[in-house]
């Protein structure tokens, strides 16, 4: 028996290669694939394409729903899921803190497990457990995301879920200057629990991170580049097979990975 996915914005950056690896792994069969409200039904890459989440699980019946969409989005995406008792595996990006907490509330209330990863690429998992370990001894760190042009959010999932980790061992502390004022808006970043986030986007970037320490005459820096996105697969691919064993929602890959 085959995992029968559904991947909604299986058109996007993401969900091409995504549509790919479900493809291309025979442990998985694509039942649907999911595009934006008011896309036509067609019939593409072997599966049907619909315009409507709900209208796609209840006629495809799919175990797991891969959502690769819009910060817009995903969250209605992923009730309709948990709903109708399928399983989401979501990358998008773009989550409150009250939103993971509801959504939590909702898996356990449906018996249904979920899992919510900001970054799918092990390679960016390795670098927030050693940016949380690293916190401990050189509280002092800045966080340097940098995207592609066409990304919404800001900053990064990525750079937030690393900012709630390093919270986890940072001794509290007061960084910079006292009496620093920022002559341009904006130009010392955005203050996550009591540090910096900064966000660059340009294109011919994909996805990178820098997480940036500064102690008594020395630096230390943890840096990430996926390069291209099929490094996120191997993550959706674990998350898939994951899903299936879970109740309640798991938010992020360091949780599974173990
Ligand atoms: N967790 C991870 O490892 C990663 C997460 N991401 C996140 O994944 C998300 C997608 O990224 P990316 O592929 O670059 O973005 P894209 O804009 O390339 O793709 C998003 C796709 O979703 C479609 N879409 C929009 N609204 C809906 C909807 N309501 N239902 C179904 N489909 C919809 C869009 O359609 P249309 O083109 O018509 O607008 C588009 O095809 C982002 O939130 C990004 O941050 C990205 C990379 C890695
Ligand atoms: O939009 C992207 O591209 C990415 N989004 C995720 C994020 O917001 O952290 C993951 C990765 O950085 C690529």
């Amino acid at each position: 028996m085959t995992i029968k996915v559904a991947i909604a914005g299986s058109k996007g950056k993401m969900g091409v290669e995504a549509v790919k690896m479900v493809h291309a792994d025979e442990a998985f069969t694509l039942v649907a694939e999911i595009g934006r409200p008011g896309s036509v039904y067609t019939e593409e890459n072997g599966a049907p394409y619909f315009g409507d989440v709900a209208e796609a699980l209840e006629k495809t019946k799919p175990d797991v729903l891969v959502d690769l969409t819009t910060p817009q989005s995903a969250k209605e995406n992923m009730e309709t899921a948990l709903r109708l008792g399928v399983r989401p595996v979501v990358g998008t990006t773009g989550f409150s803190a009250a939103d993971i907490e509801s959504l939590d509330k909702l898996c356990r209330e449906k018996g249904v497990g979920a899992i919510i990863a900001p970054n799918f690429a092990i390679g960016a998992i390795l670098m927030m457990k050693f940016a949380r370990e690293a916190a401990k001894y050189m509280p002092h760190v800045e966080i340097i995301e940098m995207h592609h042009d066409q990304k919404l959010d800001a900053p990064s999932g990525t750079a937030i879920k690393t900012a709630e980790m390093i919270q986890e061992t940072r001794p509290e502390l007061k960084q910079g200057h006292p009496e620093e004022e920022e002559v341009i808006d904006g130009a010392r970043g955005g203050v996550v629990n009591g540090f910096r986030i900064h966000s660059v986007r340009l294109p011919g970037l994909v996805a990178h991170q820098e997480v940036l320490f500064g102690h008594t005459g020395q630096t230390l820096s943890i840096r990430h580049d996926s390069i291209n996105r099929e490094s996120f697969m191997p993550g959706i691919r674990l998350a898939i097979n994951k899903v299936m064993e879970i109740e309640g929602l798991v938010y992020g890959l360091d949780q599974i990975m173990e």
